[in-house]
C-alpha cells in the first residue's frame, strides 16, 4: 500500500469483547514498524483501552485512537498517549453523539466517527452519521485550542467517498473497497485519485 501512496497504515485491533471479533496485538504493530516508515494509526476496538496503550505506544504506534464507549477513564487512556508523545484519537460508535465527547475536543489530535458499527469490515455505511461531522467541523471553526483532524470508518467506497469529503472529512479509512478484488494496489490509487 505504501507503494501505491499510502502515508498511513490503519490497523484494527479487535478483542472479542467490545467487539464480536478478534484480531491482533502489539507484535503485528512491531513487525509492521520494522517493515515502513508510514504512519501507524492503531484503532482499538477493545475493553478499557488505558490497560493497553503502552504496549502499543512500545511497540511502535505513532497513533492511537480509543472508543469513548469502551472506558469509563478516557480521560486517562488519551493523557497517556499524549505523555508518550504520540497523536491521541477519540472514537464515537453510529449511536454516540457528539456531546460526549465535548470536554475532551481540546486534548485530542483527532476524531474518528464511526460511519458503520465497529466489528467487521464490509458494512454499509451510515448516512445519519454525517451530521456528527458538520457539527464536529462547526464546533473547530468557532473553538479556540479545538485542533483536530476528521476521520471516518466503516463503508467507505468510489459511491460514499464523495458524500463523507462533502461534509469536510480530513482522514478516511478504507478496507474493502481497498483489498476486495484482485489488486489492492489499484483499487487504492482509484480512492485515492476520487479523493483528490
Ligand atoms: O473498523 C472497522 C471494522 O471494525 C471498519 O469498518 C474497517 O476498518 C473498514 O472496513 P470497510 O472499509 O470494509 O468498512
Amino acid at each position: 500500500m505504501t507503494e501505491a501512496g499510502a502515508k498511513t497504515i490503519h490497523i484494527d485491533v479487535m478483542d472479542g469483547a467490545f467487539v464480536p471479533n478478534l484480531s491482533y496485538g502489539p507484535q503485528i504493530v512491531a513487525a509492521l514498524r520494522k517493515e515502513t516508515n508510514a504512519k501507524l494509526e492503531v484503532h482499538l476496538m477493545v475493553q478499557n483501552p488505558e490497560n493497553l496503550v503502552q504496549a502499543f505506544i512500545d511497540a511502535g504506534a505513532d497513533s492511537i485512537l480509543v472508543h469513548v464507549e469502551a472506558t469509563q477513564h478516557i480521560h486517562r487512556a488519551l493523557s497517556l498517549i499524549k505523555a508518550a508523545g504520540k497523536e491521541a484519537g477519540v472514537v464515537i460508535n453510529p449511536g454516540t453523539s457528539v456531546s460526549t465527547i465535548t470536554p475532551l475536543l481540546r486534548m485530542v489530535d483527532q476524531v474518528l466517527v464511526m460511519t458503520v458499527d465497529p466489528g467487521f469490515g464490509g458494512q454499509k455505511f451510515l448516512p445519519e452519521t454525517t451530521a456528527k461531522l458538520d457539527l464536529l467541523r462547526e464546533l473547530r471553526g468557532k473553538t479556540d485550542g479545538y485542533d483536530y483532524k476528521l476521520e471516518v470508518d466503516g463503508g467507505v467506497n468510489e459511491a460514499t467517498m464523495p458524500e463523507v469529503q462533502n461534509h469536510g472529512v480530513d482522514l478516511a479509512v478504507a478496507g474493502s473497497a481497498v483489498f476486495d478484488g484482485i489488486d489492492a494496489k489499484k483499487n487504492f490509487q482509484k480512492l485515492a485519485e476520487e479523493a483528490g
